[in-house]
């Protein structure tokens, strides 16, 4: 029995577990502390080190075990540590987790890009296109590092906290160079952790960053309490339009339908733990975006990436009225309600 139905019969030479001795962790927020937490479960003696801002957060972890911030109650493995000092963070290190908000990852990289060998592999977690550039993270990373460094992109439905509680989870490892592909794999596969492969980063990249500005619509439905029909054909059309662009940038048909395209979108649209689709439930309930952002101590990537969705609309010449709707509520052009009776009355169509 097997989940696919290909055989990957191609094996890596050694465990890049058990040659693992230290891996650095940028960003020490919920996913990036439940990713750290992940890696140091499997392996008693490998030394996770996740590099934080907040002296007083540093603290909390190193003393109590614990992210207070950003995973209260949820103890940590006692080989994970924190430190805000980035040169003591990367050092030695074999891997790195990037788990930055994508907003603030060119500056933070740049802050580093010194310290970190171009040899040292990232792993990206981060999903969203960056404001500006509208760069996805496979290009922002060489163009913030000014180099080429590997990395591959991991996504998928992951819930930080179930990861935390190690529930079981699949995500997809997503890289040009399928050999490192498979060493991530190798890494994060456990009892409570699938990994698959792909070598289509757009695709997943895309998929990833598309699926949170959907999960802002979905939560708008929820919100206005539109009820289940509206929402399952809001959901199908999110996902034609995630496709038609996708399609656009050259992703393979087979990412919509995985573990960080349909799986993602069902996740994050559906499930009560997303940040997205609460953003977007409270501005269904009326809310204003600036205080729904200003009580929220966590990103929600969808905002930011919402803005670059309707530029890449226009560059590829593809409509996309449900997400290019979200950026309109967003940036108070529209409100929710009519977003949705401007959705309901465009022209009737065939599927595509
Ligand atoms: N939380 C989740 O369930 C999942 C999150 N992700 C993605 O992971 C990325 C990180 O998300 P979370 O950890 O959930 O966010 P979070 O809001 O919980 O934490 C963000 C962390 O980044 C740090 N940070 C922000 N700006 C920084 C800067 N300029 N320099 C250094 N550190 C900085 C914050 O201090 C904080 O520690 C996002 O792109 C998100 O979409 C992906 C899968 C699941
Ligand atoms: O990407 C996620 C789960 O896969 C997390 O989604 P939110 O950022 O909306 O919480």
């Amino acid at each position: 029995m097997r989940w696919s139905k290909v055989f990957n019969t191609r094996k890596l030479a050694g465990s890049p577990l058990e040659a693992a001795k230290k891996i650095v962790v940028f960003g020490g927020g919920s996913f990036g502390t439940a990713m750290g937490c992940a890696l140091a479960r499997q392996k008693p003696d490998l030394e996770v080190v996740l590099l934080v801002r907040d002296p007083y957060l540093c603290k909390d972890i190193n003393l109590l075990h614990e992210n207070t911030r950003y995973l209260k109650g949820f103890k940590m493995p006692p080989n994970v540590r924190a430190t805000t000092h980035a040169p003591e963070a990367i050092v030695g290190a074999q891997y790195a987790v990037h788990a930055v908000p994508v907003q603030s990852s060119r500056a933070f990289l740049q802050g580093i890009k010194e310290y970190l060998p171009s040899s040292v592999p990232i792993i990206c977690v981060s999903k969203g296109l960056e404001v500006g550039s509208g760069q996805m993270m496979s290009e922002l990373i060489p163009s913030a590092l000014e180099r080429k460094q590997p990395a591959v992109f991991l996504s998928g439905p992951s819930f930080a906290k179930e990861v935390m509680q190690n529930r079981p989870t699949g995500v997809v490892a997503a890289c040009k160079d399928a050999k490192l592909a498979r060493t991530v794999q190798a890494l994060f596969a456990s009892p409570t952790m699938r990994v698959n492969t792909t070598t289509d980063v757009v695709g997943v990249e895309i998929c990833g960053a598309l699926k949170n500005v959907l999960a802002i619509a979905a939560g708008i439905v929820e919100g206005m309490d539109l009820g289940h029909n509206a929402l399952a054909a809001l959901i199908a059309q999110g996902c034609s339009e995630i496709r038609w662009l996708a399609e656009k940038l050259g992703a393979k048909p087979t990412t919509m339908s995985g573990l960080s395209g349909l799986g993602d979108i069902m996740l994050t649209c559906y499930g009560d733990l997303s940040r997205n689709r609460s953003v977007g439930m409270r501005l269904g309930r009326g809310e204003r975006l600036e205080d729904i952002i200003a009580s929220s101590s966590q990103v929600a990537e969808g905002v930011a990436t919402a803005g670059v969705v309707v530029g890449l609309a226009r560059k590829y010449r593809v409509s996309l009225p449900v997400l290019t709707a979200v950026a309109q509520v967003l940036d108070n052009n529209l409100t929710a309600r009519e977003a949705v009776f401007h959705i309901m009355n465009l022209p009737q169509i065939e599927e595509a």
